[in-house]
């Protein structure tokens, strides 16, 4: 896969949306500093310098509601990535949809996007921020998200953002080719097996309503699976808290 290094940029992710069509393969878009990095839900990303920002352009095989499967195959390699980089004694986990905790804090999103519509998506955008050195304040975060930790803080740590691309670019490829070659069962269940709060209550809220249940599994469709009073909810999207 190519990489493309930048010092400063006002996203990975909209870099990645403006080389797209000039791209032959797929690449990473790395950046040392962003300038106006977002993040799910139209939420402000903070990415100071020290910390990991990139995003993977890749020309997705498959409809998009496939595509979309990306974010757990991202998921998969970024907890790979870190349990290497820490070694044994880090505590990973995987929040639905797709956050990476360590020791229960968030220690990095993922917020994919893609460029042109429908049975036309054309470019996904895979874009991955890692608190590697600093994490925003509790303070900055919603009522109720957990709170923001980062590799330095809670192992210290120090890793370079150039380092960390080359661990996750190769766990990427590994997961990715699970993923092309078998399909989502064998993304799913390891995400499962990595799955923060699995059989316990969560609250789910999406852009209607607010839901409790407990979290009984991880749909094949990718969907947050919520055992609650009423019966079993499938959520394909929403903000969960624990
Ligand atoms: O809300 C989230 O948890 C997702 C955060 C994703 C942040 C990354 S940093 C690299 C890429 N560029 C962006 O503007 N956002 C993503």
């Amino acid at each position: 896969m190519a990489r493309h290094v930048l010092d400063e940029v006002d996203s990975t992710n909209s870099e990645a949306a403006r080389l797209a069509p000039s791209l032959s393969q797929p690449t990473w878009i790395m950046a040392r500093r962003q300038t106006s990095a977002r993040g799910r839900r139209g939420r402000v990303w903070v990415s100071p310098e020290g910390n990991f920002a990139a995003t993977l352009v890749m020309r997705p095989a498959g409809d998009p509601a496939q595509s979309a499967l990306r974010s757990f195959v991202a998921a998969l390699a970024l907890a790979d990535a870190l349990a290497l980089v820490m070694g044994p004694g880090a505590v990973l986990s995987l929040k639905w949809p797709n956050d990476v905790l360590l020791n229960g804090g968030k220690v990095a999103g993922i917020l994919l996007e893609s460029t042109g519509a429908g049975a036309g998506v054309t470019h996904l955008a895979i874009g991955i921020g890692v608190n590697l050195v600093a994490a925003p304040p509790i303070e900055a975060v919603e009522p109720g998200a957990l709170p923001p930790v980062s590799v330095l803080g809670e192992t210290g740590l120090r890793i370079a953002p150039e380092e960390f691309l080359t661990y996750l670019a190769a766990a990427f490829a590994r997961w990715e080719s699970q993923f092309s070659t078998f399909g989502f069962a064998p993304i799913r269940n390891a995400w499962l097996s990595r799955a923060a709060r699995l059989g316990q209550p969560v609250t789910a809220r999406t852009m209607t309503e607010t839901i409790e249940g407990t979290f009984d599994t991880l749909g094949e469709d990718g969907a947050l699976i919520l055992a609650t009073p009423q019966g079993r909810r499938a959520i394909p999207a929403a903000d969960v808290f624990f």
